[in-house]
């Protein structure tokens, strides 16, 4: 049983400076400091537990969304747990429907990724008190206590309440074997660690053979800055894989419509699985103008990393703009509302393969993927889940990588938690890192 009124809010700013070596660079984001606004419940129960949770950011956007994080603070301050989680779908509401702050989101944007931190938070502090590593917590739940946590304003017209839970009672039939398989197996990953866009071609060479030695059999290049680089790097990296190994794409919403479809013709020679984020995360249409143009070439579109909420993923299933749908744990509202996208798109039978490219995000989706298998997807085929080599060490229960997949994490929590001693170095402006490198 969950205990405690919310006694505590704190929220951090916290950076990496991860752009010094080019780590997570894209043809859009060519600096990006991986941060995260980083967000600590407490409450007056005696277990002393703590919830924790965080949504990614950039650098200097960090401060933007710790404003916001506060701003939202009086929603959770002195509220029972058992008052929030007894009315999760409420709740996520309030936060969601802030008089004030609605103005400047709804459900988007900056107000958008604080409302994640500070759900995350909650998600971990629940499955901690439970006991449970987040994604067993939600393998474990009842159907309807399920459903009561997710919002369903906007997305009625695809998908009910009624639907939903039918989808998640056929889910339950095989689901002990399906754990089994996780527990044994894991759930299968790509990395996107060899190939950022401001690694050197020696680079790349030299990570790319690392990762076929520790066993990896999909890779994810960037794309979309210049074509004649794409071409090379996409050569050199196809012919060091292999013709059967797995190629994806990512040109972080770089190109016009028309250009992406003209760009992936001259790259369909290395055999991309995927383009993913060809345009503007907003263009829906675009999306599907782009998808239906490759399909003759066999290339796919993925996307979702910036998609603001379920609205938006709605319409891409219904406008048939994506093929594979990439979940982020932290763009959308925390566990509650991407609930709700797993299930429509179970609904369309589109494979979801969640976004994991950024500071926590392999921590957390991998909870929500595993969830996704044993209860909803019931499937493997076409999915896969994002992996990127970076920053592990600062968690307190990193991700556990055997044979190219994720292992289901199994301490309690959401494994949002971050070590005390690398928040204090990595805080901004003050922690000694920061320190460090602004003197310089
Ligand atoms: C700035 C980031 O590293 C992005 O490049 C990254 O999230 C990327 O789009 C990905 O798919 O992993
Ligand atoms: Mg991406």
């Amino acid at each position: 049983m969950v205990r405690g009124r919310i006694s505590r809010l704190s929220v951090r700013d916290v950076r990496f400076p991860t752009s010094l070596e080019g780590h997570g660079s894209d043809a859009m984001h060519t600096d990006p400091d991986y941060s995260a606004a980083y967000v600590i419940l407490e409450t007056d129960a005696e277990d002393g537990l703590k919830g924790y949770g965080l949504t990614f950011t950039l650098g200097k956007g960090t401060e933007v969304v710790v404003c916001a994080v506060n701003a939202l603070a009086h929603h959770v301050l002195n509220k029972d747990l058992r008052d929030i989680i007894g009315d999760f779908r409420g709740f996520y509401r309030q936060l969601t429907s802030d008089g004030q702050l609605r103005w400047i989101g709804p459900e988007k944007g900056v107000v958008h990724l604080a409302t994640a931190a500070v759900l995350n938070a909650v998600w971990d502090l629940w499955a901690k008190q439970e006991g449970k590593p987040l994604w067993k917590l939600l393998v474990d739940m009842d159907p309807r206590t399920l459903l009561s946590c997710i919002d369903f304003r906007y997305i009625t017209d695809v998908l009910t309440e009624e639907e939903a839970y039918e989808i998640l009672q056929k889910g339950q039939v095989g689901k002990k074997e399906r754990e089994g398989q996780m527990l044994m197996q894991g759930y299968p990953a790509y990395t996107t660690s060899c190939a950022w866009l401001g690694y050197s071609d020696d680079k790349l060479r030299q990570l790319c053979t690392e990762a076929l030695k520790d066993g990896w059999t999909r890779f994810k290049v960037k794309v979309g800055a210049d074509l004649q680089d794409d071409i090379r790097r996409c050569r050199l990296i196809r012919n060091m894989i292999g013709p059967e190994k797995t190629l994806m794409m990512d040109a972080n919403q770089r190109w016009d419509v028309p250009e992406a479809v003209q760009w992936m013709a001259k790259l369909a020679e290395f055999k991309p699985l995927w383009i993913e984020e060809p345009t503007s995360p907003d263009d829906i249409l675009g999306h599907a103008t782009i998808a239906k143009a490759l399909v003759p070439l066999g290339i796919g579109v993925a996307t979702g990393e910036q998609c603001h909420n379920r609205v938006i993923f709605k319409q891409l299933l219904q406008a048939k703009a994506l093929q594979f749908l990439q979940i982020d744990s932290c763009r959308l509202g925390s566990v509650n509302e991407n609930l709700s996208v797993l299930l429509m798109a179970k609904k369309f039978e589109i494979p979801v393969c969640p976004h994991a490219g950024g500071v926590g995000l392999c921590e957390l989706v991998q909870h929500l993927i595993i969830f996704d298998f044993i209860s909803v997807s019931a499937s493997l085929k076409n999915r896969m889940c994002e992996y990127v080599d970076h920053l592990h060490e600062h968690f307190r229960y990193p991700v556990v990588i055997k044979k190219a997949s994720y292992m289901p994490p199994q301490d309690a929590g959401y494994s949002t938690e971050m070590k005390e001693e690398s928040v204090k170095k990595h805080q901004y402006p003050d922690g000694e890192v920061w320190k460090k490198l602004l003197a310089a």
